[in-house]
C-alpha cells in the first residue's frame, strides 16, 4: 500500500474531524482540556449551547474525540467510555434484559468472555457462543429472543476473521432488529470499518492501538443509527462509566498518528510473521495477512491491511515458551497490546486464564501458544530479538 491510507481522506480525518479551532473562545489548535464537572446553565434547566450541564453526560474535550472517531468509522455518531470493558458493558444494559439472548463468537478476549458469562448473565441475559468463521453458526444459534450478536473481526488471541458483511446480512435477514456489534480492537478503521460492511455498532478497546501509546485505559463504540446512539447515550450517562477529559485529550492526540502507526505495525508484523514462517524452532504461525492463513481470502474481503498482533506456536512445551518469553529483550512481557513498543505475552497463562480451560483446550489456546503484539521498533532488532530468544529456548531442534 504506497503510504497512503486505505480509506479516502484517512489521515486528514484523523487530525482534523472534530477539531476545528472555532469550538473555543481562545482559538486553539489543540483541543483544551475541559477539567470543570459542571457548566453554568443560562437559567435553570437551559443549557449554552444546548449541551453541556453536568461532565459525565457530555464534555467538552469528550466530544472532540468522539466526533473525531465517530468520521474515522464513517459512522454518524461515537461514545468514549472508562474502558474497553465498560464500553461492553454499556451496550448490554442498553440493549438487553433480563430474559433476552445474545450470540457471541467462541474466541474472544478472555475479560469479555468473563464479563458475557460470568457477570451479564447473572442478570438473566443468555448468551450462547459458537465459531463465527461459519457465519451459517451465528444464524442457527439465533433465538426469538436474540438481541444482540457480537464478534471480533480480528479474535482475541487465535486471530481468526469474522465474516461481517455476510454475518450482518444473513442476521438482519432473520431479524433486522437484532443489533450487530464488532469488536475491531486488532484492526482498527485504518484497516477495516465494520460499520460500512452492515454492522450496527463498532466496538475498540481504545486502551490498545486507538490511542497507541500504552497509557490509557479507554472503550469506545461508534454507529450510524441515532435510534441507537440515543439508547446508548443514555446508558453511558445513567451508569456513568465515562473517561477523564485529561484520558480523551489522550487518546484524541494517539489518534493523529493512527494512519502513520498502523501502516507501521502491518509492514512489521507481516515481516515478523515471515520470519516466525520459516523458523525452525516455531511449531505454526497464524497471521490473516499472511497467504498461509486458513481465511486470508475472506479476511481480504473485510479488511484493507493487517495490524501488529501475530501469533504462533514454539516448538516443545510450557518450559521452552517460558523460556522465549523470558529471554525476550527487545520485546516486553507484559498483558495489552497495540502500543508503539513490542510486547509478547502467554495467553493461557496471561490474558485468557479467565476463559474456562476446557473451552481453552478446544480452541487451541495451549502452554506452547504465544502471543506478540509487534511494535514500531526497527524490524532487523525485533527479527534478531525473536530469534535470540527462540535459540534461547531451544538450544537444539
Ligand atoms: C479485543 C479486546 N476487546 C476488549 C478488551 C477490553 O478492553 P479494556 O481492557 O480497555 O477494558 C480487550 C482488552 O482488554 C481486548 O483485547
Ligand atoms: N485486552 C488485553 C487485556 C489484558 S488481560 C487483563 C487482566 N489480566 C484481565 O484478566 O482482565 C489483552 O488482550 O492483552
Amino acid at each position: 500500500m504506497s503510504g497512503e491510507a486505505p480509506f479516502k481522506n484517512f489521515g486528514t480525518d484523523a487530525i482534523h474531524a472534530g477539531q476545528e479551532p472555532e469550538k473555543w473562545d481562545s482559538r486553539s489548535v489543540v483541543p483544551l482540556i475541559g477539567l470543570s464537572t459542571t457548566f453554568k446553565q443560562v437559567s435553570p434547566g437551559v443549557l449554552r449551547h444546548d449541551r453541556y450541564e453536568y461532565s459525565r453526560g457530555g464534555n467538552p474535550t469528550r466530544e472532540c474525540l468522539e466526533e473525531c472517531v465517530a468520521k474515522l468509522e464513517n459512522g454518524k455518531h461515537a461514545l468514549a467510555y472508562a474502558s474497553g470493558l465498560a464500553a461492553t458493558m454499556s451496550m448490554v444494559e442498553a440493549l438487553l434484559e433480563n430474559g433476552d439472548h445474545a450470540v457471541t463468537g467462541d474466541d474472544l478476549y478472555g475479560g469479555t468472555n468473563r464479563y458475557f458469562n460470568k457477570v451479564a448473565s447473572k442478570h438473566g441475559v443468555e448468551f450462547t457462543m459458537v465459531d463465527v468463521r461459519n457465519p451459517d453458526n451465528v444464524v442457527a444459534a439465533i433465538k426469538p429472543n436474540t438481541k444482540m450478536v457480537w464478534f471480533e473481526l480480528m479474535s482475541n488471541p487465535l486471530l481468526r476473521v469474522g465474516e461481517v458483511k455476510t454475518i450482518a446480512e444473513k442476521v438482519h435477514a432473520v431479524n433486522k432488529d437484532i443489533v450487530v456489534c464488532v469488536d475491531n480492537t486488532f484492526l482498527t478503521c485504518y484497516n477495516s470499518r465494520p460499520l460500512d460492511l452492515g454492522a450496527d455498532v463498532v466496538m475498540h478497546s481504545a486502551t490498545k492501538y486507538m490511542n497507541g501509546h500504552s497509557d490509557v485505559v479507554m472503550g469506545l463504540l461508534a454507529m450510524k443509527s441515532d435510534e441507537l446512539k440515543k439508547k446508548l447515550m443514555f446508558a453511558q450517562f445513567a451508569i456513568g462509566a465515562v473517561p477523564s477529559p485529561f484520558d480523551c485529550y489522550l487518546v484524541n492526540r494517539g489518534l493523529k498518528t493512527l494512519h502513520v502507526r498502523m501502516q507501521r505495525h502491518g509492514e512489521n508484523g507481516l515481516a515478523v510473521a515471515k520470519f516466525l514462517e520459516s523458523h525452525d524452532r516455531v511449531a505454526g504461525v497464524s497471521y490473516p495477512g499472511l497467504p498461509s492463513h486458513p481465511q486470508h481470502e475472506v479476511f481480504k474481503t473485510v479488511a484493507r491491511g493487517c495490524s501488529g498482533m501475530v501469533v504462533f506456536y514454539i516448538k516443545g512445551g510450557l518450559e521452552q515458551a517460558k523460556t522465549f518469553l523470558a529471554s525476550l529483550k527487545v520485546f516486553t512481557l507484559a498483558e495489552s497490546l497495540g502500543g508503539f513498543e513490542s510486547l509478547a505475552e502467554h495467553p493461557a497463562i496471561m490474558t485468557h486464564a479467565s476463559v474456562p480451560e476446557d473451552q481453552r483446550e478446544v480452541l487451541g489456546i495451549s502452554d506452547t501458544f504465544i502471543r506478540l503484539s509487534v511494535g514500531l521498533e526497527d524490524e532487523a532488532d525485533l527479527l534478531a530479538d525473536l530469534d535470540q530468544a527462540l535459540k534461547a529456548a531451544l538450544p537444539t531442534v
